[in-house]
């Protein structure tokens, strides 16, 4: 790989994606993809194919622009019962999809997406959690709604909201995962394609 010490790119207009990084003390430059996510149809696809395509099309699609430069893409998908639950329209949207969510165990998909055009590198990976819901009450469902914290977040919630813990017993898997970004994988293949970059 040539010598190269411009920080990553990560392609993504996610708040968490960004903090989740910052906290793991990365250096990098964010330029969202602003691709259309409705432009690419999930029928037919596993949740694992679908996210991976997701986070692969929104990785190329800045990486095409700054082919010297390693872009990371992500995206996070909820799957319960073979079904795939994006991001909410509105309130009404957000409130019917938190009363299915909540009432029986879910999965919370993210794939990530390595690229750098110069160096021919395509890393993609998946990570899955698997979500246990409390009883939620109607005043909880109604207070969650009211909050707004559903807005821009796949699957109607925030796993790191302070209210999450009214309707979340457990999880089984990575926590940052369900934040959109499985630190430990991500961290992981950054630590090497960061690596080799400056060798
Ligand atoms: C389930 C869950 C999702 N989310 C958020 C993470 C992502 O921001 C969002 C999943 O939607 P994505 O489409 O993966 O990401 P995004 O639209 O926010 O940003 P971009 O496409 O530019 O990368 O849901 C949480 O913050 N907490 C959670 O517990």
């Amino acid at each position: 790989m040539s010598k190269n010490n411009e920080p990553f790119i990560l392609a993504s207009s996610s708040p968490r994606r960004s903090e989740l990084l910052k906290e793991a003390g990365y250096e990098f430059e964010v330029l969202p993809s602003g691709i259309d996510e409705n432009a690419y149809p999930a029928d037919g696809l596993s949740v694992f194919e679908y996210a991976s395509i997701l986070a692969k099309a929104k990785a190329f699609a800045v990486a095409l622009k700054h082919p010297g430069r390693l872009v990371l893409g992500a995206d996070s998908i909820v799957r319960q019962d073979d079904s795939i639950i994006g991001k909410p329209a509105d309130a009404k949207d957000a409130d019917s999809i938190i009363r299915r969510l909540f009432a029986s165990p879910h999965e919370l998909v993210s794939a990530v997406a390595f690229i750098c055009i110069d160096t021919g590198t395509e890393l993609i990976d998946t990570d899955v959690t698997t979500v246990y819901p409390k009883k939620i009450s109607e005043d909880n469902i109604v207070d969650y709604v009211k909050s707004g914290d559903w807005k821009g977040k796949a699957g109607a919630y925030g796993i790191q909201d302070p209210q999450s813990d009214k309707f979340i017993e457990r999880i089984e898997g990575s926590f940052t995962n369900v934040m959109g970004l499985p630190m430990e994988k991500t961290s992981r293949y950054l630590d090497r394609l960061l690596r080799l970059r400056t060798q």
